[in-house]
């Protein structure tokens, strides 16, 4: 499990030549590392009677993002695992038609997961920056930096998992899939730019 990993060791596999893990568990593990970040500027928040008044809806941030931290960790060896299925589909047998049938088959059962798992990815990454961007703006001041580099984090989870996504669409056959799929990254990239923008505001309003 790449989760267990001791991160040095997690540092030296990436960077070796073995494929996996590649740039879509590292894009839940960038999301992982915002929630975790975000969650801690809550946890800083929550307590201080400085942040009285917000302290509900702090909580529940902290909340959400223990349990969305919880499911990117989980993606973080789980699209490494879509990924190697991808790559074991490509190199069944193709010797007779019903091999070939069963191989195309498998493949686009494989790439659907593939793409589907960073989409997912993508989403969890666009509550942890929206998550961010509140607890910037409401959240203990001393800590604006975690919560801005916390957004950060998310946004290029986010984009590196919609690369993921892309790239493996244009193998999707299912014409609906493709479309339905664009139609949602489009909606990501969009809701994912406006965050972003509020939160180099704020930042910049906060921290300089
Ligand atoms: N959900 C998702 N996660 C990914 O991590 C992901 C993805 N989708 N879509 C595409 C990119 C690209 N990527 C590669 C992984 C291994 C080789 C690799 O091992 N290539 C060897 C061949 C290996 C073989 O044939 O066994 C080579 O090019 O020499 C290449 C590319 C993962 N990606």
């Amino acid at each position: 499990m790449l989760m267990d990993m001791k991160v040095t060791d997690f540092l030296a596999e990436l960077g070796s030549s073995s494929p996996a893990p590649g740039g879509g568990s590292i894009s839940a593990l960038a999301g992982a590392l915002g929630g975790a970040l975000a969650a801690m500027v809550c946890r800083l928040t929550v307590g201080n009677d400085k942040y009285a008044e917000v302290q509900s809806e702090v909580a529940a941030i902290r909340d959400q993002a223990d349990q969305i931290v919880k499911e990117l960790a989980g993606c973080v060896d789980a699209d490494t695992e879509a990924f190697n299925q991808v790559m074991a589909a490509y190199k069944l047998p193709k010797a007779t038609e019903s091999d070939k049938a069963e191989r195309s088959k498998a493949i686009q059962q494989a790439m659907r997961h593939a793409t589907e798992l960073p989409l997912g990815v993508a989403t969890s990454c666009l509550k942890i920056l929206s998550m961010a961007v509140r607890a910037l703006a409401i959240g203990n001041s001393n800590a604006a930096s975690d919560a801005a580099v916390a957004g950060l984090m998310a946004h290029a989870g986010l984009h590196g998992a919609l690369y993921n996504v892309k790239i493996n669409l244009s193998s999707i056959k299912d014409q609906d899939i493709q479309k339905d799929i664009q139609a949602k990254v489009a909606a990501l990239v969009k809701e994912d730019e406006g965050l972003h923008k509020q939160l180099l505001e704020i930042a910049g309003k906060v921290i300089g």
